[in-house]
């Protein structure tokens, strides 16, 4: 039967590497079922593709419904875990192109960086649209999407007035807390709530991805049954039998022999996002208390012609993890050419996915003999099914890695600090003391 598989036979992992692991990942395996380990308060995400709430999920279809039918454009504001899942599934399953041909509204992002160049070419590109806004933040306090959803909320009430505005806006936050959720409660927006025990970054599932991905017309329910099958095969609890858990010991295997630096190749361009979204997945939930795989990402064979030469022949701290799509969507035949001046009639006949797939094969091999330890996780096909499927795996192999590693990866106490010296440079009400020692430094 079709599956994601996971390959390390070109990991150059020695199987006895594997045993030793054996019962440390059942142990890791029984922290997190358990819910004994680090991080516990935030493991609602495990059996979240069976405890999701579903009269909630019917609101998002309709919602979704909604705003196909009344907007020309979709802006979803958030940052990181709270757009990164939504971007990566509408990238990944949709049209290359999709704003250009898209029979729902376009889709645009905001909120996940602080330019006011951003923001301002975004609205002149709204101009005259009719626009539905999904702010998502879990905190309801995060300096981007804040100041993106003022200056957004503020556009709408003068396009709309407050009473048609706030029929397009929709809030995804916490239940009960937070500034958002107050600012929804008293505009009376719709909302959709971010729980509690679940992180950002493990948060795909939930309104924050759903919301969007329904409105890109994507099968939210097909995703779901992705995960759902994903809960139940890698909720398998010996190593030997369950991939996932594979993926999480294979990678503590190489970090523990200097292989520092993970890089997650695609040879497809709509997989961009994925790669984003497993960056923040892995580098919050493992780069702390000094230690951690540092994930980077490349596109192939776009980034060969960049990293290349890098991968192939500098420092030897990386391994590769290739994200393989067995199947395409679509594809070309390569015609013959009377001229042949461009030397390529002797791949007449053949697709462009056959010569993607050689490249991927030379590459591999290349760089395994470059001393690059290459793992494969090969996927059927890319669809809403899969698409869950992969991302539990990712999430599941995450919560099983950072316990081996012996980290909470449930926490992000490390993002703090930036923020404060911000907020103190900024001048924020609070930080007086901490804006007198940074202004000396600067
Ligand atoms: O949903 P929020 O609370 O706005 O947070 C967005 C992102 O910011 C972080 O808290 C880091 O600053 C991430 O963990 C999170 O995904």
């Amino acid at each position: 039967m079709e599956n994601i598989k996971f390959d390390y036979s070109k990991g150059a992992i020695k199987q006895h590497e594997i045993q030793y692991l054996k019962s440390p990942i059942l142990k890791a395996h029984e922290m997190l079922h358990n819910k004994t380990g680090a991080g516990n308060d935030f493991l609602g995400w495990v059996d979240y593709p069976i405890c999701y709430d579903k009269d909630e999920f019917e609101r998002i279809k309709k919602a979704a419904q909604k705003i196909r039918n009344d907007s020309d454009v979709f802006i979803i504001v958030g940052i990181g875990g709270s757009y990164l899942g939504a971007r990566a599934a509408i990238e990944a399953l949709s049209h290359s192109f999709y704003n250009e041909i898209a029979d729902g509204p376009k889709i645009y992002f905001a909120g996940n960086n602080i330019s006011g160049t951003y923001l301002k070419h975004l609205l002149e590109v709204i101009e005259g649209k009719d626009v539905s806004i999904n702010v998502i933040s879990k905190s309801g306090t995060t300096t981007e999407p804040a100041i993106a959803f003022r200056v957004l909320k503020a556009y709408m009430e003068e396009k709309y007035g407050k009473e048609e505005a706030k029929k397009r806006i929709y809030a995804t936050t916490d239940s009960k807390k937070g500034a958002l959720r107050t600012l929804a409660e008293k505009e009376g927006y719709e909302t959709f709530v971010i729980p509690d025990d679940v992180g950002g970054r493990f948060s795909i599932f939930t309104p924050v991805g759903m919301l969007p991905i329904a409105v890109a017309g994507l099968d939210i329910e097909q995703m779901m049954n992705g995960a759902k099958d994903a809960r139940v095969e890698y909720m398998e609890e010996d190593l030997e039998k369950n991939m996932c858990y594979q993926y999480a010991a294979v990678r503590n295997i190489l970090y523990r022999r200097g292989k520092t630096i993970e890089v997650m190749v695609n040879y497809e361009p709509s997989l961009h996002y994925i790669a984003e979204w497993w960056k923040q997945l892995y580098g919050e939930s493992e780069g702390k208390d000094g230690k951690g795989i540092f994930p980077a990402a490349v596109d192939f064979s776009t980034d060969l012609h960049s990293m290349g030469q890098y991968l192939q022949d500098g420092r030897r701290d990386l391994f590769e993890t290739v994200l393989n799509i067995e199947s395409p969507k679509l594809d070309i035949t390569i015609k013959e050419d009377e001229d042949n001046l461009d030397g390529l009639n002797y791949l007449k006949g053949k697709t462009m996915d056959f010569v993607n797939k050689k490249a991927f094969e030379g590459t591999l091999l290349a760089h395994v003999d470059g001393s690059v330890p290459n793992l494969i996780l090969n996927v059927p096909k890319m669809n809403e099914y899969y698409f869950g499927k992969l991302i539990y795996f990712f999430e599941k192999a995450c919560g099983i890695s950072g316990y081996l590693l012996g980290v909470n990866p449930f926490d992000q106490p490390g993002v703090e600090s930036y923020k404060k010296n911000m907020f103190a440079l900024l001048g924020k009400p609070g930080y007086e003391e901490l804006r007198e020692k940074l202004i000396k430094r600067i």
